[in-house]
């Protein structure tokens, strides 16, 4: 089986930059087509956008590292795992690539053992991307071939003793979440969709995003991987840091809270969720 002879985490995220912005290329591609959407049984979107990235990023995994497991949002229920797998949402946020936003990624994470190693998080239609094996790196997504990336390191931010930026959900929001920020000193909260919350505080531009309601693996495993190379943390309820492929709990995750600054860590108060502890 195919391993990563001789590459380190850090050109698997440049490969993996490639792969994102080609899907990317396919979904602003479809921005404007009129899309059958369909309901799955968590009662979120998807769309022949979703299929047709996944398919290619699914593809371009296989050239690149054949025979690595891949875990996907459209085909999650009939993939195995392995000591090393992939875990991708070909399409974060597809109620905002329907209604427009532009507020939706691409993720790739590439899991070893039960952590992320290196991942990519693309928001093709904000013209960003960030990605990370050791460092955590940004640049704009180049508009031509995608050879002129100009990356850079993402920094987090100290966080401000009050008047925190915290970044919530446009769609989906819960009591639990707001009990967990009303304890903190939030001065202005930020609706943004997707993994990109992960990312603006990667970036240094908000330094807080608490998420108590459901997500799935592969919403959260690029861009705390991004995060936590960047000089943050996603930690579950207790502190620790989130583990990923468990299929045994249909690949989601408990609450979880992603930080800039681990001294806001003590503030946070997430509920034990009985359902994957
Ligand atoms: N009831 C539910 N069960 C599982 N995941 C859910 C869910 N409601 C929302 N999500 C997850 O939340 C993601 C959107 O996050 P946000 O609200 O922060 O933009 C969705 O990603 P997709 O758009 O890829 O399906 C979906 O995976
Ligand atoms: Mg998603």
């Amino acid at each position: 089986m195919m391993r990563f002879d001789g590459q380190n985490a850090d050109e698997i995220a440049l490969r993996l930059a490639h792969i994102a912005w080609e899907a990317g290329r396919v979904l602003r591609g479809m921005e404007n087509a009129l899309l059958d959407k369909r309901i799955k049984d968590d009662g979120t979107p998807t769309t022949a956008a979703d299929l047709a990235a996944e398919q290619l990023i699914i593809q371009r995994l296989d050239e690149a590292w054949s025979g690595v497991p891949v875990v996907a949002e459209e085909t999650a229920s009939t993939a195995q795992t392995d000591d090393c797998f992939f875990l991708v949402d070909p399409l974060d946020g597809t109620g905002d690539f329907i209604h427009g936003t532009g507020e939706y990624s691409v993720n790739i994470a590439l899991i070893r053992g039960d952590r992320p190693i290196a991942a990519v998080v693309s928001a093709p239609a904000m013209g960003s991307i960030w990605i990370a094996g050791e460092k955590a790196l940004t640049s704009p997504l180049p508009s031509g071939e995608g050879n002129g990336f100009d990356w850079r390191e993402a920094r987090v931010r100290p966080a401000p003793e009050r008047d925190l930026v915290a970044l919530v959900s446009r769609r989906h929001g819960d009591i639990a979440t707001e009990a967990c920020l009303s304890v903190l000193s939030i001065g202005t909260r930020r609706m943004t969709s997707s993994a990109l919350k992960f990312c603006l505080i990667a970036s240094g531009e908000a330094d807080v995003y608490v998420r108590c309601g459901p997500t799935m693996e592969w919403d959260t495993a690029a861009g705390d991987h991004i995060l936590t190379r960047a000089g943050g943390s996603v930690v579950g309820p207790g502190g620790a840091p989130l583990t990923y492929g468990h299929e045994e709990r249909g690949y989601r995750n408990g609450p979880f809270a992603a930080i800039g600054d681990a001294a806001l860590a003590p503030r946070l108060d997430l509920p034990v969720s009985a359902s994957v502890a």
